[in-house]
């Protein structure tokens, strides 16, 4: 997607787009076909979260992340082209689709900029049959795309254009997009701290989040991981990642730009990230884990497994990080997500790389034992193949991983749906990114469900395995914030 310089003048390259859209509908008109018009225009900075109270009240689907410490976030909306798919094969279909609409982009060609490719965004839930709010697979290209890479900003647009489309209508859309920023940008300075809730809203809704006073759902997380130790016995199994959810209602409406920017303040090492299905649905989270990201056939993916809290001090912060990383019971939780991820990308014949000892993840709240991975790719490697090798790693399923699946199935009373699922996009060079979408939380109105797991292994101590779930729901519980 090439950008166009864009200062001031919200207008002044409309010419040069009018241009371009003529010139994509001859093609529309010569191939008797759609095609999608694709270019982007630098605009000044905004904060991509201001973006989403509209996109909340116009139940535009979305895709939204951040990585704050390197200053690079991504808001897409609505959208061009999308596809749903189901069953083992969902990877695949996604590919399909993705390659056959490349075929029906025209890129704006005179770029003084550096080129932006478009991005497939997609979204997986963790099982390959969804009946909950997301389907098993769907990919979007967006309509239109605020990127941020560090001071720069960029807004790309994807615009079907039909053999008989009215282009006018598409020039006032893409000014309607222009100006929307500019109003999101007005109310974002009027206001000192627009996406900050207020001191009587945190008190609303701490006031109305009881559930963790009633620990009814920690037993039954305890009962599942004392049966699951069992089973992990008899059955011979390395690793066994069980989830729960805890479900909580508001007097008022859930306020995601405020939870988000919360999380944001709270998680500067994370995803911060939150979709939407466009029906009111909305999945957020701060995810420290990274399933792929690809630039230029440069793959890099992470184990992330086995963790421990942050200490009160920084004496005790480092007593419990040395034990963690002496924990012979954390180190093979870690080392079954190495050996697999390492023994699955061998199968696809590339070389991963690695150091032999973790190193440590220090989170706000928590602290996890890590190993980057690395290797190189070829043009034949594409990433939605990765995906689809990598996923579910036993981070978030557990080892072997049919067995494994098949117990999270039998003791999880409710649908994973997104939780721990990837989550990322996919552009036409074959770069890429996904995360894995764990430290999340689904919002719909004023109800929220959130998610939060932990590896269990032989000699898992049920207490601490619910200590762990506890530690990581509180975190999200205290990022929620209400209108
Ligand atoms: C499954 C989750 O996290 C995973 C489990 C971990 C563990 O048990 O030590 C650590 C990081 C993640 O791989 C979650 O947070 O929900």
């Amino acid at each position: 997607m090439p950008v166009v310089p864009y200062r001031s003048d919200l207008f002044q390259h409309c010419e040069e787009i009018q241009d371009f859209l003529v010139d994509c509908q001859e093609r529309a008109i010569r191939d008797r076909r759609i095609k999608i018009a694709s270019f982007s225009l630098a605009v000044e900075p905004l904060d991509p979260i201001a973006l989403l109270p509209w996109l909340a009240k116009v139940l535009a689907i979305h895709f939204y992340y951040e990585y704050p410490t390197q200053q690079r976030a991504v808001v897409a909306w609505g959208s061009a082209v999308e596809h749903q798919g189901a069953g083992a094969h969902r990877f695949q279909q996604v590919r399909q689709f993705i390659k056959s609409q490349l075929r029906d982009i025209v890129r704006h060609r005179s770029s003084q900029w550096q080129p932006l490719e478009p991005r497939f965004f997609c979204r997986f839930t963790f099982f390959e049959q969804s009946a909950g709010a997301f389907p098993a697979a769907s990919v979007f290209l967006p309509r239109f795309q605020l990127t941020q890479q560090q001071a720069r900003f960029s807004l790309g647009f994807n615009l079907p254009i039909t053999p008989q489309g009215n282009l006018d209508a598409i020039l006032l859309e893409i000014q309607s997009c222009l100006r929307r920023l500019e109003t999101c940008r007005t109310l974002l300075s009027a206001t000192p701290q627009p996406l900050v809730p207020t001191a009587a809203a945190c008190s609303a809704i701490e006031q109305s989040l009881q559930p963790l006073g009633s620990k009814h759902y920690l037993t039954a997380f305890r009962n599942s991981v004392t049966q699951v130790l069992t089973q992990i016995q008899q059955q011979r199994m390395r690793k066994v990642v069980l989830a729960q959810t805890l479900d909580v209602q508001t007097p008022a409406k859930f306020w995601l730009p405020a939870s988000l920017a919360n999380l944001r303040q709270c998680y500067p090492d994370c995803y911060i990230f939150s979709t939407s299905n466009g029906q009111g649905q909305t999945f957020l989270g701060a995810s420290p884990e990274r399933l792929i990201s690809i630039t230029r056939q440069q793959l890099f993916t992470d184990a992330l497994a086995g963790s421990a809290p942050r200490g009160q001090t920084a004496r005790q912060d480092t007593a419990i990080a040395q034990r963690l990383r002496h924990s012979r019971k954390e180190r093979y939780e870690h080392q079954v997500v190495v050996d697999f991820i390492a023994q699955r990308l061998r199968q696809l014949g590339l070389q991963p790389h690695h150091s032999s000892v973790p190193s440590l993840l220090k989170l706000s709240n928590i602290q996890h034992l890590h190993t980057p991975i690395q290797a190189q790719l070829s043009a034949e490697h594409h990433p939605l193949k990765i995906l689809e090798v990598l996923h579910p790693t036993p981070a978030v399923a557990g080892f072997p991983s049919e067995v494994a699946c098949r117990l999270i199935q039998q003791h999880e009373s409710f649908e994973r749906s997104l939780y721990a699922a990837p989550l990322g996009w996919v552009d036409a060079n074959g770069d890429s990114e996904f995360i894995v979408g764990i430290r999340s939380a689904l919002i719909n109105q004023n109800q929220a469900r959130l998610y939060a797991g932990a590896g269990i292994v032989a000699g898992s101590n049920p207490d601490k395995e619910v200590a762990e779930i506890q530690l990581k729901l509180q975190a999200l519980l205290k990022a929620l914030a209400v209108e």
